[in-house]
């Protein structure tokens, strides 16, 4: 059923506590059920660093967020620059002298816009992930003019960590869908780091993930109906 019509998100940055707190698994399993949903999906992964795929994209996570849009987006766009270190822009840039290019990503993202109707933008690490000198994730979310979904772990410590981020966002100016928890390393309950998440931030929590032991459509469909407050999401 095509319920895509009364949607009014346009495009959502999915942002995170740290680098593996599961950024790009709760993006994909959003892509999912948006697209099961009618949803013309894409996604973007404006920078990304690591050991790049000898077949395919170079990043690993465009791989896998692209298979859950079923999109098949040129590399340029979806994923402007991979860095072949495992590091932020800005340390990559520092090691193997080359610059990040932002007005690129902002480029990209504009024909990527131009291309689907919701367009879901995958971070890198945290938003104090530093892009430029005096430029990070947070910069390049207020460019793009796009509100963010906040993504945490539940392990001890999330606390900390998820408070500072949401303060990061309140310091930029920058809109708060949620929050969302992945549930995928043992940590606090749920219902006791929900309550005081919302109680501490102000910011509500649209569910959380448990761990996904199986990557497919149907689970992540399955998975993120169930677990994920999407009216609020998408409005
Ligand atoms: N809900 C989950 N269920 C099972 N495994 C998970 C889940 N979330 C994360 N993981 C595990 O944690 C790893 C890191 O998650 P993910 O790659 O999504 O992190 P990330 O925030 O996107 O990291 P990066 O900053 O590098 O993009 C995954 O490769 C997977 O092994
Ligand atoms: C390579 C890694 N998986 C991420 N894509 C990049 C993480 C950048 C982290 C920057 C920092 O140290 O805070
Ligand atoms: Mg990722």
């Amino acid at each position: 059923m095509d319920t895509s019509k009364n949607i009014l998100l346009k495009s959502l940055f999915i942002a995170g506590t740290d680098t593996d707190v599961g950024k790009t698994y709760i993006t994909a399993g959003l892509a999912v059920v948006l697209r099961k949903m009618g949803v013309d999906v894409g996604v973007m992964k404006p920078f990304a660093a690591g050991d790049a795929q000898k077949k395919g994209y170079k990043s690993e996570d465009v791989e896998i967020l692209s298979s859950a849009a079923q999109t098949c987006d040129p590399e340029n766009l979806v994923n402007p620059q991979f860095f072949l270190i495992p590091a932020s822009p800005y340390t990559a840039w520092k090691k193997l002298k080359i610059k990040p290019k932002v007005s690129t990503v902002l480029s990209s993202f504009k024909k990527l816009s131009k291309l689907h109707k919701v367009i879901l933008v995958e971070g890198m690490g945290g938003i104090m992930t530093p892009i430029l000198k005096d430029y990070y994730i947070t910069n390049l979310i207020k460019e793009m003019k796009i509100p963010t979904v906040i993504v945490t772990r539940s392990k001890i410590g999330t606390v900390n960590h998820t408070v500072m981020t949401v303060k990061m966002c309140e310091k930029y100016k920058i809109p708060i869908k949620g929050i969302i928890i992945n549930d995928f390393e043992s940590g606090y309950p749920i219902k006791d780091l929900t309550r005081d998440l919302q109680n501490l931030t102000g910011i509500k929590v649209l569910g959380s993930i448990p761990f996904i032991q199986d990557m497919s459509d149907a689970s992540l469909n399955q998975i993120f109906k169930k677990n994920i407050d999407l009216k609020l999401l998408l409005k």
